[in-house]
Parts: C-alpha cells; structure tokens; sequence
C-alpha cells in the first residue's frame, strides 16, 4: 500500500480519534466514534459492557484498521484513511496495558522490562526508567521472577514494562480488573502518581465509579458503538441529562488543598474555589492536591446559613438547575459553589416549601465528604 507522506501537524496538543470500524456481517457491532481528548492526564472510557471500549483501544493501537478514521496524538497523524495513511503497530510509540499482566516467566523482573523496551526498539533514558521504577515502586522487585509477585505488582511491573518502551500514549484496558478489592487499593494511588507525573494522555477503560472518580479527568461515555458524552470529569458528573446523575451514588468530585491541620478538633481544612471544607484529620502535607467526592444525597440545602446545626461543612452556592430524580419523592439540584459543581438530592416536598428556583442562592449543607 502506498503510504503517503503525512508530516508533523502543527494541531494543539491532544487526541483526535475519528473511527468507524466493524466485525463485519449485517447486524453486527458498529463502532462510530469522533473524539477529541486532552493531551494529558486520565481520560476514562466508561459503558456497559460490549459498548465497544476495547475495540477503541485496538483501533487506537492499530490492531484493528477501521475502514474510516483519523488518528493524531499531541500532533503526530497515526493514521488518515483518506490519504490511505496508516502505522502500523509497532511503530506507534504506545504503551498497551491489558486486564491480566503477560510477563515472560523464565525472565526476572528486570530482565522482562528490558526485553519489552528492546523489542519495541524504543531508546528510553536511564534516568527516566528509573523514574518509573520509582513510581511504581518495584525497586525491590527487579531481581524476582514474575511466580514470586502477588497480581498488584504483577501489574505495576506490566505497567513499567509498557512505560519502558517510551510511548507517547499509554492505553490501558481495565487494568485492575483482575485484582481483588484490597490490591486494587494498593495499586490505585501508584496510577493517581503516573497521571500526575507523565506527560502523555492515558486512556483508562474502567467500569469502576470509585476508580474514575479517583482517577479520570476526562470522561468518555459509551454506548453500543458511539459516544453518548466526554468532557470534563467533573462536568459530566453533574449533567443531568445523563444516568451519572440519576445513580444512588451520584455526587461531585471536587479538587482541593490541604491548608491546616487542627489539633484541637483533630481536623483537617481543606480549601477549594467555593470555600473551606473540614475532613477528620489526615496526615497529609500542608499544600498537597487532593480529590474530594460529595454525594448527592450527602447534600441538603437552607437558605440562610443556619449555625444551630451540627453540620460542620456549608458551602454558599447558586442552584443552577433543578430536574426529576429517579424517585418521584425527590429532586436533584445542580449548584454552583464558587465555580465548583455540587449535585444535591432533596425531597420535592422540601424543593417546594424552599420554593427554589433557578439562579437562587443557597446554602449546602454537606453531611458528609469522602477523600478520594
Ligand atoms: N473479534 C470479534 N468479532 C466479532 N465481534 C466482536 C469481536 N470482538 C468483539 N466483538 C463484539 O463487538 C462488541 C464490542 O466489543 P468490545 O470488546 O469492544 O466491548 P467492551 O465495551 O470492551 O466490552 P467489555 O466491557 O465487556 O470488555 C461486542 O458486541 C462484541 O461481542
């Protein structure tokens, strides 16, 4: 096949994908997908299950070829099918990281990290494989041979392995699918360090809300081939024309800074753009980043800021919109607390006797904050 000439685009920085792929045969599965994804950072591919998340991924890393698509990442064109341009896999600079890690079980751990990055030809610097090492933290594993490690460190060792091979564009398909609930524990705050460290996108294919609200910033939503919404995790999180709302656990994921400890009360004050929230005392560093998620039903609204409640946590706000809920009994309310979106879940019996409306400014009380 010819393969014309496509030069270095002089695009922002980003992922567009635009793909159309099938199995083939009348009725079978249709992926039809126009992305446009930030540069950096966590992008969550989320719907149920045969939406076609996997089969993205494998168009994005050239394993499958879609017979309409464009691909370009932070400006390099991977494939253009109208200039009948395609690359094929082992030269797109990507990381693939798989349910169940495939490390080679006659080799040591570090030999395995050797042998991915020399296959893929990719010349990563000593001092950035110690960088991921680092991590990861499997410096002391390196010498051990895959049977020796538990699944969670089999994983950070696949995810090194994949990272080793210097992509530019890391895809990983439910990564802690096959781990239990205590390793994914473990292994979640080594992913929260790649996406705060790594300057390429990461697509994260999760059916885990807990897993999404702690790690994407953007979020993708599927269904039956097509894209339902992406944007913002936190925008989508509050948009009530989607189901994310209407779930029991619907809520808000808030970024914050820890600004104080209180001895007294043994408390911890964190400070976000609408205000200050205090949390039970958590040893972290004073200035550190963290991510906060405030359920919907967590949240109940007054119009003055009454101080004879125990309620430790108000948050001046606007309400925004107001819509159904699942429940004939209750309302949800999207508000606007200083910028941040807050999703708040009341009886309409108290929606009514408030008399709330649009634009209205409010008080939301928050019963309680979960530090992701
Ligand atoms: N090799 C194949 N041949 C034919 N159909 C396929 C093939 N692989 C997947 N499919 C079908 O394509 C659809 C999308 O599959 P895909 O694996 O991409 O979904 P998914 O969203 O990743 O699902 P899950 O969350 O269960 O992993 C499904 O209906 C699946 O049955």
């Amino acid at each position: 096949m010819k393969q014309a000439m496509v030069g270095p685009s002089i695009a922002q920085p980003g992922i567009i994908a635009k793909m159309a792929y099938g199995y083939g045969g009348a009725g079978e599965f249709q992926l039809d997908l126009d992305l446009t994804l930030p540069g950096q950072g966590v992008s969550a591919l989320s719907g149920p299950s045969g939406c076609g998340k996997t089969t993205f991924l494998r168009c994005m890393a050239g394993l499958l070829r879609p017979s309409r698509g464009y691909l370009e990442v932070n400006g390099e064109v991977w494939q253009d099918s109208q200039r009948q341009y395609f690359l094929p896999t082992h030269r797109r600079a990507l990381g693939y990281v798989f349910q169940e890690a495939s490390l080679l079980p006659h080799l040591s751990v570090s030999r395995n990290l050797d042998y991915g990055a020399r296959r893929s030809g990719a010349v990563s610097s000593a001092a950035s494989r110690q960088k991921i090492i680092d991590l990861l933290g499997i410096a002391a594993l390196l010498q051990s041979m895959p049977s020796a490690l538990s699944g969670g460190e089999r994983q950070r060792v696949a995810i090194a392995r994949a990272l080793f091979t210097a992509p530019r564009l890391l895809l990983m398909d439910e990564p802690m699918a096959a781990l239990d609930n205590d390793r994914k524990r473990d292994i979640l705050p080594y992913l929260e360090r790649l996406r705060d460290e790594l300057a390429i996108p990461i697509l994260y294919i999760s059916h885990h809300p807990e897993e999404i609200a702690r790690l994407a910033d953007t979020l993708v939503l599927m269904r039956q081939g097509r894209c339902l919404a992406s944007g913002p995790l936190t925008t989508l999180l509050s948009r009530l024309d989607l189901p994310l709302a209407h779930a029991e656990d619907a809520g808000a994921v808030i970024e914050a800074k820890v600004a104080a400890h209180d001895e007294t009360y043994h408390l911890t004050r964190l400070v976000l753009a609408g205000g200050e929230i205090f949390v039970p005392r958590r040893e972290l560093p004073v200035g550190q980043s963290v991510r906060l998620q405030i359920h919907a039903r967590d949240v109940s609204l007054a119009l003055s800021p009454s101080h004879d409640s125990s309620i430790l946590n108000r948050l001046s706000a606007t309400v925004l919109k107001l819509a159904p809920a699942q429940h004939p009994a209750h309302v949800l309310a999207v508000l606007d607390a200083g910028g941040e979106q807050l999703l708040a879940r009341i009886t309409r019996r108290s929606c009514d006797q408030l008399a709330l409306v649009a634009g209205q400014p409010v008080w939301a009380q928050i019963k309680s904050v979960a530090l992701l």
